[in-house]
């Protein structure tokens, strides 16, 4: 598997099943694309306050209906969150003969060929972290991910910070010296905690540091 991030602005997400797991689908993919889930039922966390708008069908299709459900929604990507495994299979078998892409949330092993696994994901705008284990681990992938978001608190400023540092720094510096510069700033301790007192006083902690660099560093690192 190989790990890509994929826009999904404009595009329909059909979840069948409207169950714990299909109401997690649903958030997550409700950040970007319209989500639409199919279900007899639905979990109460479809309720919860935070819950972001999606489409509910209360309807539960037989396998012989699903490539209607495909028909009608027209979705990118399909995921399969019943509690019925016929089901979800039937729903990864229509997605495989229509290039659609597909979640089978009940396995793990042997998945459809063309089939995609969600990430556990660390958010920091516009920083994102993804941890997949190949499907082999969610719970090691959940573990890691809380790991990771203690450990990158201030990485969606410092990404803010240095993206605009790079769009200045392209006027009046060539890129060998403006990729230096912009390594120390990411590697400075100081400016990591300057971020805690707002991104103002991050700049100019990253202006002391680039310039503190211009006498150190000769730039030779080159990974
Ligand atoms: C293959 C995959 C397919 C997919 O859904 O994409 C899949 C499959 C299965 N998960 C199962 C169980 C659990 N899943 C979680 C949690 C998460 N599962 C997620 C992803 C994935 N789960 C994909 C692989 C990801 C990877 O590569 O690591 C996360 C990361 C993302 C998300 O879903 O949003 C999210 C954590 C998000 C976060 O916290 O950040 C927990 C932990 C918990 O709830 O505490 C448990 C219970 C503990 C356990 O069993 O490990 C079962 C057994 C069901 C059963 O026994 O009936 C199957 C099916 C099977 O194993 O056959
Ligand atoms: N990928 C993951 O992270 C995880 C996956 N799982 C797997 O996901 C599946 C669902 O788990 P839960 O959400 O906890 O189960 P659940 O029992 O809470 O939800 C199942 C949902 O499917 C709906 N459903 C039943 N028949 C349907 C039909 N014909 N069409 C559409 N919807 C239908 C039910 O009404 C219910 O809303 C299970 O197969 C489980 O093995 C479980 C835990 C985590």
């Amino acid at each position: 598997m190989i790990p890509l991030y994929h826009d999904f602005s404009d595009a329909t997400v059909l979840v069948f099943g409207g169950g714990s797991v299909g109401a997690r689908k649903a958030k997550r993919f409700a950040a970007e694309a319209e989500v639409v889930v199919v279900s007899p039922t639905f979990d109460d966390r479809f309720d919860a306050d935070d819950f972001p708008a999606v489409d509910r069908i209360q309807a539960a299709p037989s396998i012989e209906d699903v490539p209607e459900w495909f028909d009608r929604v027209e979705p990118a990507l399909v995921v399969a969150a019943t509690d019925d495994g016929d089901l979800n299979a039937a729903v990864a078998d229509v997605a495989a003969e229509r290039d659609v892409l597909v979640n089978q949330t009940d396995h793990a092993g042997d998945r459809a060929v063309g089939s995609v696994v969600v990430p556990a994901t660390v958010e920091d705008d516009p920083v994102s972290v993804a941890i997949s284990t190949g499907g082999q681990s969610p719970a090691l992938s959940r573990y890691l991910r809380q790991q990771i978001e203690a450990e990158i608190e201030n990485a969606g400023a410092m990404a803010e910070l240095t993206g605009q540092l790079r769009e200045d720094l392209k006027a009046s510096q060539p890129p060998a010296e403006r990729r230096e510069a912009i390594r120390e700033v990411v590697r400075s301790p100081s400016v990591w905690k300057a971020l805690h007192s707002g991104i103002a006083k991050a700049e100019h902690e990253a202006t002391r540091v680039m310039a503190q660099d211009d006498h150190g560093d000769d730039g030779s690192d080159a990974e």
